[in-house]
């Protein structure tokens, strides 16, 4: 599933669900709970009793030997979170496992599946306060089930489970749905100063993975990450402005069929000075692998022969000034401008960026020119549909500092406000695409339609962390865009095959490999 869903729109799937009449919630929640001790006996198999892990009567575990039993203490909140912890307790019991169960929050007062598994539990076993979880409990490293909140939770932790959970830090958890210091729909923790617990080794979730799991501090305090299927497929309601995981679009188009050279575009890079052409010569190469049919850089006269010993394929031209650039664009093949690698930040450099985005040709604005654009509002009121800006977050905190600031404030009610939210508001703003760099990369155009390239889990990719690599990022989107893609399709699959392209070439990785590994990327698309 590549639905990323945030907790409002999981709880309007439940309704939907529960409204059908085909599921109850407490069937839900039976499921999820199973998911769960399903999910941690394939992830440790050795845990796993040999008759599996469905429930089975009480009596016939009451009389099984004490000894050589597996430990799990589990930890329920006063949600419904609290209530698949429950099942989870039963089913592990059920399993042969010795369990404790501690409640933050009052019984009384559960919602009512969660009340009705709590009852459940009361036959198996004790339910004792949160507040009377000690020390003790660790000894051994029993496997703590982490079930206090869940995709309910949006605001600091209360101390008693900040202070329990944080006891945990040498046991295994396993965190349902969510770690519970972690807010579901933004990633960041709930709870300031928060330390030392590290991440959980499992987070299991339901139907589909939810924006904090993949954004912020999700992915490093998730653990390992397993979607548990609870049948709620066919409920996703279509209205919703959702949020998709990023992917490579019209995957055939990238293949280039017949036609000449100028039938794929001609991406125009706009270089910085002598020594400052480094980064356009990345962006250039970026765009000429990923398929534009010609790709020149523009550099100042001076820069000419220094540029010419290092490019071949990319064809040269100079621009001195936004004069000159408008004769160039006069040639109506050029379709997709690049600004912003090593720009520079003088006054023709703003020169330029304003003639890029008075020509209405589809552009990367990156860098140096995200820079021009947030020190003057005059450039900035020329975006346009066409445009993609690609800032990573200091450059987004300077274009837009509001938004930033809104972004870092800590969360203290829900719904919380997160970087999809922000990448949404600042597209809006700006009538254009907004690429919001990071692990966590988050593609919006200005009516909501939003994707995350996350390069985490599986895609992580800590060595595309290196110099240049942005650069090579605003050639394939370039290259793209001069393809003929959409703006938001262009940001999406450029930055889809560039975390490809790394996982390609792994560690020790410079920018200069990253475009030498589309060819292999490209064919292994087109294999699948
Ligand atoms: N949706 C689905 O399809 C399915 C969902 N399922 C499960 O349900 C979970 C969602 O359950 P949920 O909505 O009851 O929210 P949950 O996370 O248990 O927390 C709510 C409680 O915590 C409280 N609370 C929150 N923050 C707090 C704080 N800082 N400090 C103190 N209290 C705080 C909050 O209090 P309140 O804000 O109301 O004052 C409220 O009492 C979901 O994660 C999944 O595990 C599955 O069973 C099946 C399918
Ligand atoms: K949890």
């Amino acid at each position: 599933m590549t639905e990323v869903l945030t907790a409002a729109q999981m709880r309007a799937i439940e309704t939907a669900a529960i409204a059908s009449g085909d599921v109850t919630g407490l069937e839900l929640m039976e499921r999820a709970g199973r998911g769960v001790v399903s999910a941690i006996f394939e992830e440790w198999p050795e845990l796993a009793p040999s008759w599996g892990p469905a429930p089975k009567p009480p009596e016939y575990f009451l009389q099984d030997d004490e000894k050589g039993k597996h430990r799990a203490v589990v930890l329920c909140g006063p949600g419904n979170n609290g209530g698949d912890g429950f099942v989870v307790a039963r089913l592990l019991f059920a399993a042969g496992w010795d369990v404790e169960v501690f409640l933050y929050g009052d019984a009384d007062k559960l919602p009512p599946d969660a009340k009705a598994n709590y009852a459940r539990w009361l036959e198996l076993g004790r339910v004792c306060a949160m507040s009377a979880c000690t020390s003790e409990r660790w000894v051994g490293q029993p496997l703590v089930i982490d079930a206090v909140f869940g995709i309910g939770a949006c605001r600091p932790l209360p101390d008693t489970v900040r202070n329990v959970l944080m006891a945990t830090v040498n046991c295994p958890r396993i965190a349902i749905d969510v770690p519970s210091m972690l807010s579901s729909d933004t990633g960041m923790m709930l709870s300031p100063m928060w330390g030392g617990v590290g991440a959980a080794r499992l987070t299991v979730t339901f139907h589909t993975r939810k924006p904090g799991h993949l954004l912020e501090a999700g992915p490093e305090n998730c653990g390992k990450l397993r979607v548990v299927d609870i049948g709620l497929g066919r409920f996703a309601v279509a209205h919703q402005a959702h949020v998709r995981l990023a992917q490579c679009h019209t995957i055939g188009a990238l293949g280039k069929g017949n036609g000449h050279k100028y039938s794929h575009g001609h991406a125009f890079i706009l270089s910085g000075g002598i020594a400052k052409g480094g980064a356009a010569r990345l962006a250039a190469r970026g765009a000429l692998r990923i398929g534009a049919g010609a790709v020149t850089v523009g550099c100042p006269e001076a820069a000419l022969v220094e540029n010419a010993t290092q490019l071949n394929a990319v064809m040269l031209t100079s621009v001195d000034d936004a004069a000159a650039f408008e004769g160039i664009l006069e040639d109506a093949r050029i379709n997709a401008l690049c600004i912003g690698p090593g720009l520079g930040l003088g006054a023709r450099e703003a020169a330029l960026v304003g003639t890029v985005l008075e020509s209405g040709r589809a552009a990367v604005l990156d860098a140096d020119a995200l820079t021009l654009l947030a020190r003057d509002a005059g450039l900035f009121a020329k975006l346009h549909k066409s445009c993609v800006l690609t800032p990573h977050a200091g450059e987004f905190a300077r274009l837009f500092p509001d938004i930033a600031d809104r972004l870092n404030a800590p969360a203290t009610k829900g719904p919380a406000y997160s970087k999809v939210d922000a990448a949404r508001e600042a597209a809006k703003r700006a009538g254009c695409v907004v690429l919001f760099k990071g692990p966590d990369t988050v593609i919006s155009d200005p009516k909501g339609r939003c994707s995350i390239n996350a390069s985490v889990y599986a895609r992580a990719a800590p060595w595309l962390a290196t110099a240049g690599s942005g650069d090579v990022l605003a050639g394939f989107i370039t290259g793209l865009l001069a393809r003929g893609f959409a703006p938001q399709q262009a940001a999406e699959s450029g930055a889809w095959l560039h975390t490809e392209c790394a996982l390609k070439f792994g560690p020790g990785l410079i920018a200069e490999d990253l475009p030498e590994q589309l060819p292999a990327v490209l064919r292994a698309l087109e294999a699948s």
